[in-house]
């Protein structure tokens, strides 16, 4: 199970939440989430040129989308173990994460070349699990902004990045969002109203019914 959204919507909080509400109902949970930030050089590379290092590789969409898809590919082998492993795996961004920003990045929609290209590459030739479901925790680009503002104010060591910083982007990510939830890519999409505190344990009581 993937849970996708802009920067700042939530995701991470209610990852927590919904491991702890799962663990609660008896479920056996594992979670990761992308980038690897500290465990990759390829993330770590990521963050590097989403703070503006590296000249101009953070400007590059194809390059910056290989760089994400090549942290998951070194995490396929762990994550086939963990779905063997558990009953839920929840992955706090995943290829869908790819899929959006860098079509939003083009200022093309969810049926574009760059999102055909993620797929092929990830799933197709990488061999990436194909995820089961995904929950898309919306809220507004302008929500999503003052959550990330807020933390990175309360945080120093989470100052905001390239793309957290780009309204417009995300703004553009979001209606990529909304297109790849309405055509179910890659798997069902649930979508979830994200704009108040998520209720972890109803959720988790939907998932495993
Ligand atoms: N429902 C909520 N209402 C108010 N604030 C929230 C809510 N959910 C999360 N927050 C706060 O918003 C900020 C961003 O949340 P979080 O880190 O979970 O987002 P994220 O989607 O994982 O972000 P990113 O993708 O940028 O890592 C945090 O300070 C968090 O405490
Ligand atoms: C996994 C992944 C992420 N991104 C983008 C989304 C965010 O703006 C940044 C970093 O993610 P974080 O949640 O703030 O840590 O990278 C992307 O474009 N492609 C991906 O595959």
């Amino acid at each position: 199970m993937v849970i996708e959204g802009l920067d700042g919507a939530g995701k991470r909080t209610l990852t927590d939440a919904l491991t702890a509400a799962l663990r609660d109902a008896g479920a056996s949970v594992a979670t990761t989430a992308f980038p690897r930030y500290g465990a990759s050089v390829h993330a770590d590379l990521v963050r590097e040129a989403l703070h503006g290092e590296h000249g101009d590789l953070g400007e590059s969409v194809y390059g910056m989308g290989l760089l994400y898809a090549l942290d998951r590919r070194g995490a396929a082998d762990d994550i086939h173990d963990l779905i063997v492993g558990h009953d839920v795996v929840l992955l706090d961004r995943y290829v869908a994460s790819n899929a959006a920003y860098q079509a939003a990045r083009l200022r093309e929609g969810a049926d574009s070349d760059v999102v055909r290209w993620v797929r092929e590459l990830e799933i197709d030739r990488f061999g990436l699990p194909v995820p089961d479901a995904h929950l898309l925790l919306r809220v507004t680009p302008d929500v999503a902004a003052t959550r990330a503002r807020g933390r990175a104010e309360a945080d120093t060591a989470r100052a905001r990045d390239a793309f957290e910083t780009d309204d417009d982007l995300q703004s553009r990510c979001s209606a990529v969002y909304d297109q790849l939830a309405a055509a179910n890519w890659l798997s069902p999409w649930h979508v979830i109203d994200g704009a108040d505190r998520v209720d972890a344990v109803d959720l988790a009581k939907r998932l495993l019914a």
